[in-house]
Protein backbone atom coordinates (compact mmCIF):
# COMPACT_ATOMS: atom_id res chain seq x y z
CA UNK A 1 0.00 0.00 0.00
CA UNK A 2 2.66 2.88 0.71
CA UNK A 3 4.07 2.06 -2.89
CA UNK A 4 0.68 2.34 -4.62
CA UNK A 5 0.19 5.68 -2.39
CA UNK A 6 3.81 6.89 -3.61
CA UNK A 7 3.25 5.89 -6.81
CA UNK A 8 -0.35 7.35 -6.74
CA UNK A 9 0.71 10.63 -5.59
CA UNK A 10 3.48 10.96 -7.70
CA UNK A 11 1.30 9.89 -10.70
CA UNK A 12 -1.15 12.59 -9.45
CA UNK A 13 1.74 15.47 -9.38
CA UNK A 14 3.41 14.32 -12.69
CA UNK A 15 2.24 15.39 -16.21
CA UNK A 16 1.21 11.59 -17.04
CA UNK A 17 -1.09 9.74 -14.85
CA UNK A 18 0.48 6.12 -15.86
CA UNK A 19 -1.62 3.84 -12.99
CA UNK A 20 -0.42 0.42 -14.17
CA UNK A 21 -0.96 -1.22 -11.22
CA UNK A 22 -4.20 -0.12 -10.27
CA UNK A 23 -6.03 -1.77 -7.34
CA UNK A 24 -9.21 -1.87 -8.98
CA UNK A 25 -11.04 -3.27 -5.79
CA UNK A 26 -11.47 -0.27 -4.01
CA UNK A 27 -8.42 1.04 -3.24
CA UNK A 28 -7.51 3.86 -5.30
CA UNK A 29 -10.92 4.82 -6.19
CA UNK A 30 -11.32 5.39 -2.97
CA UNK A 31 -8.08 7.50 -2.71
CA UNK A 32 -8.67 9.58 -5.75
CA UNK A 33 -12.13 10.05 -4.16
CA UNK A 34 -11.07 11.61 -0.78
CA UNK A 35 -8.19 13.22 -2.58
CA UNK A 36 -10.29 15.35 -5.30
CA UNK A 37 -13.45 15.46 -3.47
CA UNK A 38 -12.48 18.57 -1.37
CA UNK A 39 -12.54 20.62 -4.35
CA UNK A 40 -12.56 17.70 -7.85
CA UNK A 41 -12.47 20.88 -10.38
CA UNK A 42 -9.78 23.07 -8.78
CA UNK A 43 -7.57 19.87 -8.53
CA UNK A 44 -8.35 18.90 -12.00
CA UNK A 45 -7.43 22.55 -13.09
CA UNK A 46 -4.16 22.44 -11.36
CA UNK A 47 -3.30 19.50 -13.63
CA UNK A 48 -4.30 20.72 -16.43
CA UNK A 49 -2.06 23.98 -16.53
CA UNK A 50 1.05 21.95 -15.18
CA UNK A 51 0.59 19.76 -17.87
CA UNK A 52 -0.01 22.89 -20.92
CA UNK A 53 -4.22 22.05 -20.93
CA UNK A 54 -3.82 18.61 -21.82
CA UNK A 55 -2.82 15.43 -20.32
CA UNK A 56 -3.51 11.49 -20.64
CA UNK A 57 -4.49 9.09 -18.25
CA UNK A 58 -3.91 5.64 -18.37
CA UNK A 59 -5.76 2.75 -16.14
CA UNK A 60 -5.18 -0.47 -16.33
CA UNK A 61 -5.15 -2.31 -19.46
CA UNK A 62 -8.04 -4.71 -18.46
CA UNK A 63 -10.34 -1.65 -16.79
CA UNK A 64 -10.82 0.20 -19.93
CA UNK A 65 -9.99 3.95 -18.44
CA UNK A 66 -7.64 5.82 -20.40
CA UNK A 67 -8.96 9.02 -21.30
CA UNK A 68 -7.63 12.21 -22.39
CA UNK A 69 -8.30 15.72 -20.09
CA UNK A 70 -7.98 18.94 -21.61
CA UNK A 71 -8.93 22.87 -21.86
CA UNK A 72 -6.99 23.54 -24.90
CA UNK A 73 -9.03 25.91 -27.24
CA UNK A 74 -8.13 24.10 -30.32
CA UNK A 75 -8.62 20.83 -28.99
CA UNK A 76 -12.15 22.10 -27.92
CA UNK A 77 -12.78 23.22 -31.48
CA UNK A 78 -11.37 19.88 -32.67
CA UNK A 79 -13.74 17.49 -31.10
CA UNK A 80 -16.92 20.02 -30.76
CA UNK A 81 -17.13 21.23 -34.12
CA UNK A 82 -14.32 20.61 -36.71
CA UNK A 83 -13.77 16.81 -36.42
CA UNK A 84 -17.89 16.00 -34.13
CA UNK A 85 -18.43 13.44 -36.42
CA UNK A 86 -15.50 11.34 -34.51
CA UNK A 87 -16.54 12.22 -30.95
CA UNK A 88 -20.27 11.18 -30.17
CA UNK A 89 -21.60 10.80 -26.42
CA UNK A 90 -21.00 6.91 -26.88
CA UNK A 91 -22.09 4.27 -24.87
CA UNK A 92 -19.89 4.65 -21.81
CA UNK A 93 -21.67 7.98 -21.71
CA UNK A 94 -25.20 6.41 -22.26
CA UNK A 95 -24.32 4.38 -18.88
CA UNK A 96 -22.66 6.54 -17.03
CA UNK A 97 -25.75 8.99 -17.41
CA UNK A 98 -28.55 6.05 -17.89
CA UNK A 99 -31.18 8.06 -15.45
CA UNK A 100 -31.56 10.35 -18.42
CA UNK A 101 -32.85 7.55 -20.56
CA UNK A 102 -33.71 8.48 -23.96
CA UNK A 103 -33.35 12.30 -23.18
CA UNK A 104 -31.54 14.23 -26.01
CA UNK A 105 -28.24 14.79 -24.01
CA UNK A 106 -28.30 10.77 -24.25
CA UNK A 107 -28.42 10.14 -27.70
CA UNK A 108 -26.51 10.75 -31.14
CA UNK A 109 -27.62 10.39 -34.70
CA UNK A 110 -31.25 10.86 -35.75
CA UNK A 111 -32.97 10.56 -32.27
CA UNK A 112 -30.69 13.62 -31.55
CA UNK A 113 -31.42 15.34 -34.67
CA UNK A 114 -35.29 14.91 -34.20
CA UNK A 115 -35.41 16.06 -30.61
CA UNK A 116 -33.00 19.24 -31.20
CA UNK A 117 -35.53 20.40 -33.74
CA UNK A 118 -37.69 19.52 -31.12
CA UNK A 119 -36.97 21.36 -28.42
CA UNK A 120 -35.56 24.18 -30.49
CA UNK A 121 -38.85 25.11 -31.42
CA UNK A 122 -40.04 24.64 -28.31
CA UNK A 123 -37.38 26.53 -26.23
CA UNK A 124 -37.84 29.88 -29.12
CA UNK A 125 -41.71 29.39 -29.07
CA UNK A 126 -41.98 33.56 -28.10
CA UNK A 127 -45.36 33.13 -26.53
CA UNK A 128 -43.74 30.32 -23.77
CA UNK A 129 -41.28 32.85 -23.14
CA UNK A 130 -43.48 35.33 -22.23
CA UNK A 131 -45.63 32.99 -20.06
CA UNK A 132 -42.45 31.76 -18.35
CA UNK A 133 -41.27 36.06 -17.68
CA UNK A 134 -44.99 36.14 -16.35
CA UNK A 135 -45.26 32.84 -14.13
CA UNK A 136 -41.48 33.89 -12.79
CA UNK A 137 -42.67 37.73 -12.07
CA UNK A 138 -46.09 36.16 -10.10
CA UNK A 139 -43.65 33.36 -8.20
CA UNK A 140 -41.50 36.23 -6.95
CA UNK A 141 -44.40 38.17 -6.01
CA UNK A 142 -46.26 35.09 -3.76
CA UNK A 143 -43.30 33.07 -3.03
CA UNK A 144 -39.84 33.98 -3.08
CA UNK A 145 -40.28 37.88 -1.88
CA UNK A 146 -42.63 36.30 1.21
CA UNK A 147 -39.88 33.92 1.51
CA UNK A 148 -37.26 37.02 1.96
CA UNK A 149 -39.26 38.92 4.11
CA UNK A 150 -40.36 36.44 6.60
CA UNK A 151 -36.58 35.43 6.89
CA UNK A 152 -34.76 38.94 6.89
CA UNK A 153 -31.95 39.52 9.31
CA UNK A 154 -31.92 35.83 10.24
CA UNK A 155 -29.26 33.06 8.53
CA UNK A 156 -30.74 31.92 4.97
CA UNK A 157 -28.80 29.56 2.80
CA UNK A 158 -29.38 31.33 -0.47
CA UNK A 159 -28.36 27.99 -2.60
CA UNK A 160 -30.76 26.04 -0.79
CA UNK A 161 -33.57 29.06 -1.76
CA UNK A 162 -32.17 28.75 -5.36
CA UNK A 163 -32.65 25.42 -5.81
CA UNK A 164 -36.17 25.69 -4.47
CA UNK A 165 -37.19 27.85 -6.26
CA UNK A 166 -35.98 27.32 -9.84
CA UNK A 167 -37.44 23.65 -8.93
CA UNK A 168 -40.80 25.00 -8.62
CA UNK A 169 -40.74 27.02 -11.49
CA UNK A 170 -39.19 24.59 -13.75
CA UNK A 171 -41.77 22.07 -12.81
CA UNK A 172 -44.16 24.60 -13.76
CA UNK A 173 -42.69 25.27 -17.17
CA UNK A 174 -42.01 21.76 -18.09
CA UNK A 175 -44.92 19.66 -16.55
CA UNK A 176 -47.65 22.65 -15.98
CA UNK A 177 -47.79 22.42 -12.18
CA UNK A 178 -45.92 23.67 -9.57
CA UNK A 179 -45.19 21.66 -6.48
CA UNK A 180 -45.00 24.22 -4.08
CA UNK A 181 -41.71 23.49 -2.65
CA UNK A 182 -40.20 26.75 -1.60
CA UNK A 183 -42.76 28.09 1.17
CA UNK A 184 -42.81 30.73 3.53
CA UNK A 185 -43.15 27.81 5.98
CA UNK A 186 -39.54 26.46 5.29
CA UNK A 187 -38.29 22.95 3.58
CA UNK A 188 -40.62 20.29 3.68
CA UNK A 189 -38.55 16.90 4.67
CA UNK A 190 -41.33 15.42 2.93
CA UNK A 191 -39.96 16.55 -0.50
CA UNK A 192 -36.93 14.26 -1.12
CA UNK A 193 -37.09 15.78 -5.42
CA UNK A 194 -33.54 17.53 -4.25
CA UNK A 195 -31.76 14.99 -2.62
CA UNK A 196 -32.60 12.70 -5.24
CA UNK A 197 -30.95 15.00 -7.88
CA UNK A 198 -27.74 15.48 -5.56
CA UNK A 199 -27.60 11.86 -4.65
CA UNK A 200 -27.57 11.22 -8.88
CA UNK A 201 -25.03 13.84 -9.82
CA UNK A 202 -22.89 12.96 -6.75
CA UNK A 203 -22.50 8.87 -8.26
CA UNK A 204 -22.15 10.35 -11.53
CA UNK A 205 -19.14 11.85 -10.74
CA UNK A 206 -17.73 8.05 -9.13
CA UNK A 207 -18.92 6.74 -12.47
CA UNK A 208 -16.39 8.56 -13.98
CA UNK A 209 -13.66 8.00 -11.77
CA UNK A 210 -13.82 3.96 -10.82
CA UNK A 211 -13.52 1.37 -13.73
CA UNK A 212 -17.08 0.72 -15.32
CA UNK A 213 -16.96 -2.90 -13.81
CA UNK A 214 -16.90 -1.74 -10.15
CA UNK A 215 -19.65 0.45 -10.53
CA UNK A 216 -21.97 -1.94 -12.27
CA UNK A 217 -21.13 -4.58 -9.60
CA UNK A 218 -22.13 -2.21 -7.02
CA UNK A 219 -25.29 -1.47 -9.20
CA UNK A 220 -25.88 -5.06 -9.31
CA UNK A 221 -25.51 -5.73 -5.94
CA UNK A 222 -27.17 -2.08 -4.54
CA UNK A 223 -24.03 -0.74 -2.82
CA UNK A 224 -22.56 2.33 -1.76
CA UNK A 225 -23.68 5.35 -4.25
CA UNK A 226 -25.18 2.61 -6.69
CA UNK A 227 -27.84 1.98 -4.02
CA UNK A 228 -28.36 5.94 -3.76
CA UNK A 229 -28.32 6.46 -7.26
CA UNK A 230 -31.24 3.89 -8.03
CA UNK A 231 -33.25 4.87 -4.81
CA UNK A 232 -32.89 8.64 -6.51
CA UNK A 233 -33.93 7.69 -9.75
CA UNK A 234 -37.36 5.57 -8.20
CA UNK A 235 -38.37 8.70 -6.79
CA UNK A 236 -37.89 10.87 -9.44
CA UNK A 237 -40.02 8.76 -11.61
CA UNK A 238 -42.74 8.54 -9.55
CA UNK A 239 -42.79 12.46 -9.67
CA UNK A 240 -42.95 12.32 -13.17
CA UNK A 241 -44.85 9.74 -14.41
CA UNK A 242 -47.20 10.98 -11.55
CA UNK A 243 -47.19 14.67 -13.21
CA UNK A 244 -47.54 12.65 -16.57
CA UNK A 245 -50.65 10.77 -15.87
CA UNK A 246 -52.64 14.19 -13.79
CA UNK A 247 -51.47 16.22 -17.25
CA UNK A 248 -52.80 13.63 -19.58
CA UNK A 249 -56.03 13.16 -17.36
CA UNK A 250 -56.58 16.79 -17.71
CA UNK A 251 -56.20 17.17 -21.42
CA UNK A 252 -58.58 14.30 -22.04
CA UNK A 253 -61.25 16.08 -19.63
CA UNK A 254 -60.56 19.29 -22.01
CA UNK A 255 -61.12 17.60 -25.11
CA UNK A 256 -64.22 15.90 -23.36
CA UNK A 257 -63.38 12.58 -23.92
CA UNK A 258 -61.87 12.81 -27.38
CA UNK A 259 -58.51 12.04 -29.15
CA UNK A 260 -55.41 14.19 -27.21
CA UNK A 261 -53.04 15.41 -29.70
CA UNK A 262 -50.86 13.93 -31.98
CA UNK A 263 -48.26 14.34 -30.07
CA UNK A 264 -49.27 13.11 -26.47
CA UNK A 265 -50.53 10.26 -28.74
CA UNK A 266 -47.08 9.50 -30.52
CA UNK A 267 -45.16 9.37 -27.31
CA UNK A 268 -44.84 7.04 -25.10
CA UNK A 269 -45.22 7.95 -21.40
CA UNK A 270 -41.20 6.68 -21.55
CA UNK A 271 -40.51 9.33 -24.02
CA UNK A 272 -42.27 11.77 -22.14
CA UNK A 273 -40.44 11.32 -18.65
CA UNK A 274 -36.97 11.42 -20.43
CA UNK A 275 -37.88 14.31 -22.18
CA UNK A 276 -39.23 16.18 -18.79
CA UNK A 277 -36.27 14.91 -16.67
CA UNK A 278 -33.85 16.17 -19.25
CA UNK A 279 -35.31 19.58 -19.25
CA UNK A 280 -35.50 19.73 -15.68
CA UNK A 281 -32.35 18.51 -15.07
CA UNK A 282 -30.95 20.79 -17.52
CA UNK A 283 -32.52 24.13 -16.14
CA UNK A 284 -32.89 23.48 -12.21
CA UNK A 285 -28.76 22.90 -11.34
CA UNK A 286 -27.79 25.58 -13.95
CA UNK A 287 -30.02 28.24 -13.61
CA UNK A 288 -30.19 27.67 -9.79
CA UNK A 289 -26.15 27.26 -9.38
CA UNK A 290 -25.90 30.82 -11.66
CA UNK A 291 -28.38 32.72 -9.68
CA UNK A 292 -26.55 31.03 -5.98
CA UNK A 293 -22.61 32.22 -7.42
CA UNK A 294 -23.86 35.42 -8.59
CA UNK A 295 -25.66 36.50 -5.13
CA UNK A 296 -22.03 34.97 -4.03
CA UNK A 297 -19.87 36.88 -6.19
CA UNK A 298 -22.33 40.14 -5.68
CA UNK A 299 -22.13 40.26 -1.96
CA UNK A 300 -18.47 40.04 -1.61
CA UNK A 301 -17.53 42.51 -4.64
CA UNK A 302 -19.20 45.77 -3.50
CA UNK A 303 -18.37 48.06 -6.08
CA UNK A 304 -19.92 45.45 -8.58
CA UNK A 305 -23.01 45.38 -6.71
CA UNK A 306 -22.92 49.15 -6.81
CA UNK A 307 -23.00 49.34 -10.97
CA UNK A 308 -25.60 46.39 -10.71
CA UNK A 309 -28.05 48.58 -9.02
CA UNK A 310 -27.42 51.88 -11.08
CA UNK A 311 -28.00 50.21 -14.03
CA UNK A 312 -31.43 48.61 -12.64
CA UNK A 313 -31.85 51.90 -11.15
CA UNK A 314 -32.21 53.80 -14.62
CA UNK A 315 -34.27 50.91 -16.02
CA UNK A 316 -36.96 50.05 -12.98
CA UNK A 317 -37.44 53.21 -11.93
CA UNK A 318 -39.92 53.27 -8.80
CA UNK A 319 -41.36 49.71 -9.94
CA UNK A 320 -40.41 46.23 -8.06
CA UNK A 321 -40.17 44.63 -11.24
CA UNK A 322 -38.90 45.06 -14.77
CA UNK A 323 -42.18 46.31 -17.05
CA UNK A 324 -41.11 44.39 -20.15
CA UNK A 325 -38.88 42.06 -21.58
CA UNK A 326 -36.84 44.66 -23.72
CA UNK A 327 -35.92 46.46 -20.65
CA UNK A 328 -33.19 43.29 -20.24
CA UNK A 329 -31.44 44.62 -23.39
CA UNK A 330 -30.78 47.71 -21.52
CA UNK A 331 -29.28 46.10 -18.49
CA UNK A 332 -25.62 45.53 -20.07
CA UNK A 333 -23.86 45.35 -17.11
CA UNK A 334 -25.99 42.32 -15.54
CA UNK A 335 -25.46 41.06 -18.71
CA UNK A 336 -21.61 41.52 -18.07
CA UNK A 337 -21.73 40.41 -14.27
CA UNK A 338 -23.95 36.82 -15.72
CA UNK A 339 -21.02 36.38 -18.43
CA UNK A 340 -18.76 36.48 -15.83
CA UNK A 341 -19.99 34.26 -13.11
CA UNK A 342 -20.39 31.36 -15.58
CA UNK A 343 -16.91 32.03 -16.56
CA UNK A 344 -15.41 31.35 -13.68
CA UNK A 345 -17.98 29.08 -12.78
CA UNK A 346 -19.26 26.88 -15.46
CA UNK A 347 -22.44 24.91 -14.03
CA UNK A 348 -21.62 22.09 -15.93
CA UNK A 349 -17.66 22.25 -15.25
CA UNK A 350 -16.54 19.08 -17.98
CA UNK A 351 -17.98 17.44 -20.93
CA UNK A 352 -17.62 13.65 -22.14
CA UNK A 353 -16.98 12.58 -25.44
CA UNK A 354 -15.85 9.33 -26.51
CA UNK A 355 -13.56 8.97 -29.90
CA UNK A 356 -15.27 6.63 -32.44
CA UNK A 357 -12.20 6.38 -34.73
CA UNK A 358 -8.10 6.64 -33.97
CA UNK A 359 -7.03 10.64 -34.22
CA UNK A 360 -4.67 12.95 -33.57
CA UNK A 361 -5.32 15.90 -31.83
CA UNK A 362 -4.28 19.71 -32.30
CA UNK A 363 -2.48 19.44 -29.26
CA UNK A 364 -0.35 16.79 -30.60
CA UNK A 365 -1.94 13.95 -28.28
CA UNK A 366 -2.61 10.87 -29.91
CA UNK A 367 -6.23 9.15 -29.32
CA UNK A 368 -7.69 5.89 -30.06
CA UNK A 369 -10.90 4.18 -30.97
CA UNK A 370 -13.27 4.09 -28.13
CA UNK A 371 -11.02 6.73 -25.80
CA UNK A 372 -12.82 8.60 -23.97
CA UNK A 373 -12.33 12.41 -23.88
CA UNK A 374 -12.94 14.91 -20.47
CA UNK A 375 -12.92 18.38 -21.02
CA UNK A 376 -12.58 20.64 -18.60
CA UNK A 377 -14.90 24.16 -18.96
CA UNK A 378 -14.14 25.12 -15.80
CA UNK A 379 -10.41 25.20 -16.44
CA UNK A 380 -11.09 27.14 -20.05
CA UNK A 381 -12.32 30.00 -18.22
CA UNK A 382 -9.45 30.45 -16.05
CA UNK A 383 -6.75 30.36 -18.57
CA UNK A 384 -4.34 33.85 -18.47
CA UNK A 385 -3.75 32.69 -22.45
CA UNK A 386 -7.70 33.36 -23.27
CA UNK A 387 -8.67 36.03 -19.99
CA UNK A 388 -5.43 38.12 -19.53
CA UNK A 389 -3.34 38.05 -16.08
CA UNK A 390 -6.65 39.11 -14.07
CA UNK A 391 -8.30 35.35 -14.94
CA UNK A 392 -8.64 34.88 -11.53
CA UNK A 393 -10.74 37.94 -10.66
CA UNK A 394 -14.41 38.48 -10.87
CA UNK A 395 -14.26 41.51 -13.71
CA UNK A 396 -18.09 41.58 -15.66
CA UNK A 397 -16.01 44.92 -17.30
CA UNK A 398 -13.79 42.71 -19.60
CA UNK A 399 -17.07 41.79 -21.07
CA UNK A 400 -18.32 45.26 -22.59
CA UNK A 401 -16.40 46.83 -25.50
CA UNK A 402 -15.37 50.24 -25.28
CA UNK A 403 -18.81 51.56 -27.37
CA UNK A 404 -20.75 50.11 -23.89
CA UNK A 405 -21.87 46.71 -26.08
CA UNK A 406 -20.81 42.78 -24.55
CA UNK A 407 -18.00 41.71 -26.48
CA UNK A 408 -18.04 38.38 -28.21
CA UNK A 409 -16.14 35.66 -27.56
CA UNK A 410 -16.02 32.89 -29.41
CA UNK A 411 -17.94 29.83 -27.81
CA UNK A 412 -14.44 27.22 -28.40
CA UNK A 413 -13.23 29.91 -25.62
CA UNK A 414 -15.84 30.29 -23.49
CA UNK A 415 -17.18 27.11 -23.60
CA UNK A 416 -19.84 27.38 -20.52
CA UNK A 417 -22.66 26.56 -22.81
CA UNK A 418 -20.80 24.48 -25.53
CA UNK A 419 -19.28 24.64 -28.71
CA UNK A 420 -20.61 22.98 -31.94
CA UNK A 421 -23.73 21.30 -33.39
CA UNK A 422 -24.44 20.44 -29.42
CA UNK A 423 -24.42 23.70 -27.76
CA UNK A 424 -27.19 24.57 -25.78
CA UNK A 425 -30.21 25.48 -26.53
CA UNK A 426 -31.10 26.75 -23.54
CA UNK A 427 -28.38 29.83 -23.88
CA UNK A 428 -30.71 32.85 -24.96
CA UNK A 429 -33.59 32.07 -22.61
CA UNK A 430 -31.27 31.58 -19.70
CA UNK A 431 -29.97 34.69 -19.79
CA UNK A 432 -33.63 36.05 -19.85
CA UNK A 433 -34.85 34.55 -17.10
CA UNK A 434 -31.10 35.06 -14.74
CA UNK A 435 -31.84 39.16 -15.77
CA UNK A 436 -35.32 39.27 -14.46
CA UNK A 437 -34.64 37.46 -11.45
CA UNK A 438 -31.75 38.90 -10.70
CA UNK A 439 -32.37 42.08 -11.25
CA UNK A 440 -35.99 42.21 -9.33
CA UNK A 441 -34.07 40.02 -6.14
CA UNK A 442 -31.19 42.58 -6.36
CA UNK A 443 -33.41 45.69 -6.28
CA UNK A 444 -35.49 44.69 -3.58
CA UNK A 445 -33.23 42.74 -1.26
CA UNK A 446 -29.82 42.88 0.08
CA UNK A 447 -27.33 39.82 0.70
CA UNK A 448 -24.60 40.12 2.81
CA UNK A 449 -22.18 36.55 3.39
CA UNK A 450 -22.56 35.12 7.61
CA UNK A 451 -18.84 35.99 8.89
CA UNK A 452 -17.10 32.73 8.67
CA UNK A 453 -19.07 31.42 6.43
CA UNK A 454 -16.42 29.07 3.18
CA UNK A 455 -17.79 28.89 0.04
CA UNK A 456 -16.65 25.35 -1.10
CA UNK A 457 -17.81 23.14 -4.08
CA UNK A 458 -18.90 19.26 -4.19
CA UNK A 459 -17.78 16.81 -6.26
CA UNK A 460 -20.62 16.51 -8.36
CA UNK A 461 -21.25 17.27 -12.17
CA UNK A 462 -22.94 20.49 -11.36
CA UNK A 463 -21.24 23.00 -9.95
CA UNK A 464 -22.45 23.43 -6.47
CA UNK A 465 -21.33 24.45 -2.64
CA UNK A 466 -21.04 22.23 -0.17
CA UNK A 467 -22.36 24.06 2.99
CA UNK A 468 -24.58 25.87 1.00
CA UNK A 469 -24.12 29.81 0.79
CA UNK A 470 -25.24 31.48 4.22
CA UNK A 471 -26.44 34.74 3.84
CA UNK A 472 -28.00 37.60 5.97
CA UNK A 473 -30.87 39.04 3.58
CA UNK A 474 -32.64 42.93 4.46
CA UNK A 475 -34.89 44.52 2.49
CA UNK A 476 -34.15 47.65 0.36
CA UNK A 477 -36.21 50.82 0.66
CA UNK A 478 -36.70 50.24 -3.02
C1 LIG B 1 -26.76 28.85 -17.14
C2 LIG B 1 -27.54 27.99 -17.73
C3 LIG B 1 -27.11 26.86 -18.62
C4 LIG B 1 -25.86 26.37 -18.92
C5 LIG B 1 -24.52 26.86 -18.41
C6 LIG B 1 -26.04 25.27 -19.84
C7 LIG B 1 -25.00 24.51 -20.38
C8 LIG B 1 -25.18 23.48 -21.27
C9 LIG B 1 -24.13 22.60 -21.74
C10 LIG B 1 -22.66 22.65 -21.32
C11 LIG B 1 -24.68 21.72 -22.61
C12 LIG B 1 -24.00 20.55 -23.33
C13 LIG B 1 -24.24 19.28 -22.57
C14 LIG B 1 -23.84 18.02 -23.30
O1 LIG B 1 -23.75 17.98 -24.51
O2 LIG B 1 -23.57 17.03 -22.60
C15 LIG B 1 -26.08 22.03 -22.69
C16 LIG B 1 -26.96 21.37 -23.50
C17 LIG B 1 -28.32 21.60 -23.50
N1 LIG B 1 -29.00 22.55 -22.76
FE1 LIG B 1 -28.19 23.89 -21.50
N2 LIG B 1 -27.38 25.11 -20.08
C18 LIG B 1 -28.06 26.06 -19.37
C19 LIG B 1 -29.43 26.22 -19.29
C20 LIG B 1 -30.34 25.51 -20.02
C21 LIG B 1 -31.79 25.66 -19.93
C22 LIG B 1 -32.51 26.64 -19.01
C23 LIG B 1 -32.32 24.77 -20.81
C24 LIG B 1 -33.77 24.50 -21.10
C25 LIG B 1 -34.65 24.22 -20.20
C26 LIG B 1 -31.23 24.07 -21.46
C27 LIG B 1 -31.38 23.10 -22.42
C28 LIG B 1 -30.33 22.39 -22.99
C29 LIG B 1 -30.54 21.32 -23.95
C30 LIG B 1 -31.88 20.81 -24.47
C31 LIG B 1 -29.27 20.82 -24.29
C32 LIG B 1 -28.92 19.66 -25.22
C33 LIG B 1 -28.38 20.16 -26.56
C34 LIG B 1 -27.94 19.02 -27.47
O3 LIG B 1 -27.49 17.98 -27.01
O4 LIG B 1 -28.07 19.21 -28.68
N3 LIG B 1 -30.05 24.54 -20.96
N4 LIG B 1 -26.37 23.10 -21.86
Amino acid sequence: LPWRLTSIISSIRNTNFSLIEWPVLGVLPGLLWNAWTDNLHGAADRTLKETGGTFVFKGPWFANMDFIASSDPLNAHHIFSKSYAKYRKGQDFKAIFEFLGEGIFNVDGEAWKFQRQLLHSILNNEELQNHMTTTLKLKMETTLFPVLDARAGAEVDMQEVAKMFMFDNICLWVLGFDPGYLSVDGRSETFPYDKAFEEIFEAVIYRHIVPRGVWEFQKRFGIGSEKKISHSTKVLDEFIYNAIRIKKQEMQKEEQGQQLDMLTQLSTDKFLRDIAFTLISAGRDTLSSTLSLLLWLVATHPDVERKILGEIERVIGTSRFLICKDDLNVLVYLHAAIYETLRLYPPLPFEHRCATEADVLPSGHKVHKGMRMLFSMYSMGRMEETWEKDCMDFKPERWISYEGNIIHVPSQKFMTFLTGPRTCLGKAMSFMLLKFMVSSILWNYKFEMVEGHVVKSTPSMVLSMKDGLKMRVSKRNV
